[in-house]
């Protein structure tokens, strides 16, 4: 238990084809605004950001587009500056991850409040208080802010390259290896557990392996249910104040991958492969479910398929337990031996010719 525990939690989802039109409405509800600025991505500003830009002058704002190019500290530091000149008084994230986690990081900076607008659902930092920027904390996210609102526009989220929303297909498979170190840690080492925080993040893993067929159709009505996910381990993280319930050995894995390979793949690509080692290794039937369900998504299942060399897989194996020693998990405080980190990269097939059956 602990003693005190503060939880802050989004006030307002919106979710829906076309509910970009319900920007302002939103924003008025909200708060009393009058300047927001946007921070996007170059590419998403100069489409989806311009039109959020109209439709919120439409609405009686004044509107900054604060343009992020990198997803490092500079790049959002340069945006705080900026967005600081402007005088506003809300952010609006509009784009994929990076331009998200830029507005949480300046608003965070600021004290506004920030509105998370997803063109893409590439993973759960649309809906977390936290943001991943290079330079700052090693590849894991740092605490930042969480979105007073996330306004998800299925219309817009649809039109994002396929591979973008699957890789948040494969973020959220990550949470059945993710709840489980967490139950672990909590067993071995009497660390913080809650049990409805937990809850939620299995249950947005349960819903993919549920919604297969309609996720990987990646409709509208796939997108909707992919952001649903999305959002609950969103507020799964928002519940527990850290990004616990959503992030184990399988993201250890993934953010090793990206130091020994310089960011590979996709961040949900990489974590689905990563769940299905650490699964695994828990002896759980959940590892094949995984397996399986990145198979029929289309996912990458192999280290060729995520673009890297079997050795990088091992590296990363090797050196993942090192990344948040504080956090146990399932990869223990030695981590693997060469031997046995080989052996789990064939068995499950993410080396090798074939996979155990
Ligand atoms: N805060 C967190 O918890 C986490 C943050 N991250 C961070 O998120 C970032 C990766 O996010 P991503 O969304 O994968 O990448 P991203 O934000 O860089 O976007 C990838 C590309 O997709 C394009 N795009 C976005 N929406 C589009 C649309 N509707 N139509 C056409 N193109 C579109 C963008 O222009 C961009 O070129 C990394 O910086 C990573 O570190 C990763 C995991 C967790
Ligand atoms: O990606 C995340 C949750 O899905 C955040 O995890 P980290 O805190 O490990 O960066
Ligand atoms: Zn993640």
């Amino acid at each position: 238990m602990r003693p005190v525990h503060e939880i802050d939690l989004m006030k307002k989802v919106v979710v829906g084809r076309g509910v970009r039109s319900k920007l302002p409405e939103v924003l008025k509800e909200l708060g009393n605004y009058k300047e927001v600025a946007i921070v996007s991505g170059p590419h998403v500003a100069s489409t989806w950001g311009k039109e959020i830009k109209e439709i919120l002058e439409d609405g009686g704002f004044d509107v900054h587009i604060v343009i992020v190019r990198r997803p490092t500290k500079d790049d959002a530091e340069a945006a705080y500056e900026e967005v600081k000149t402007t005088g506003s008084d809300v952010v609006v994230g509009v784009g994929g991850g990076k331009a998200i986690d830029a507005a949480k990081y300046v608003a965070h900076k600021l004290n506004l409040d920030v509105v998370s607008f997803p063109t893409a659902a590439s993973h759960d930092g649309i809906a977390s208080p936290f943001s991943s920027l290079r330079g700052m904390n090693g590849p894991t996210s740092v605490k930042t802010v969480a979105p007073i609102a996330i306004v998800a526009d299925t219309e817009v989220i649809v039109k994002a390259p396929r591979e973008l929303n699957l890789a948040g297909v494969g973020d959220l498979l990550g949470k059945f290896s993710a709840v489980k170190d967490w139950r672990l840690a909590h067993k071995l080492k009497g660390e913080y557990y809650g049990s409805y925080a937990a809850s939620l993040s299995l249950m947005s893993a349960k819903h993919v392996l549920k919604y297969l067929t309609a996720l990987k159709r990646m409709d509208e009505m796939g997108v909707r249910i992919l952001v649903e996910g999305l959002i609950s381990s969103g507020v799964a993280m928002c519940i527990a104040g850290s990004s616990r319930p959503a992030s184990g050995s399988e993201h250890l894995f993934s953010h090793a991958l990206d130091i020994v390979a310089n960011y590979p793949a996709r961040h949900g690509e990489q974590v689905a492969i990563g769940s299905v080692m650490m699964l695994y290794l828990y002896d759980s039937k959940y590892w094949k479910k995984v397996r399986k369900a990145i198979e029929v998504l289309g996912l990458p299942r192999n280290a060729k398929e995520l673009g890297v060399s079997e050795d990088k897989i091992i590296e990363a194996l090797l050196i993942a337990h090192k990344i948040r020693p504080e956090r146990y998990t399932i990869l223990g405080e030695e981590g693997l031996t060469r031997e046995a980190a080989e052996n789990l990269a064939r068995r499950t097939g993410v080396i090798g010719d074939e996979p155990e059956e």
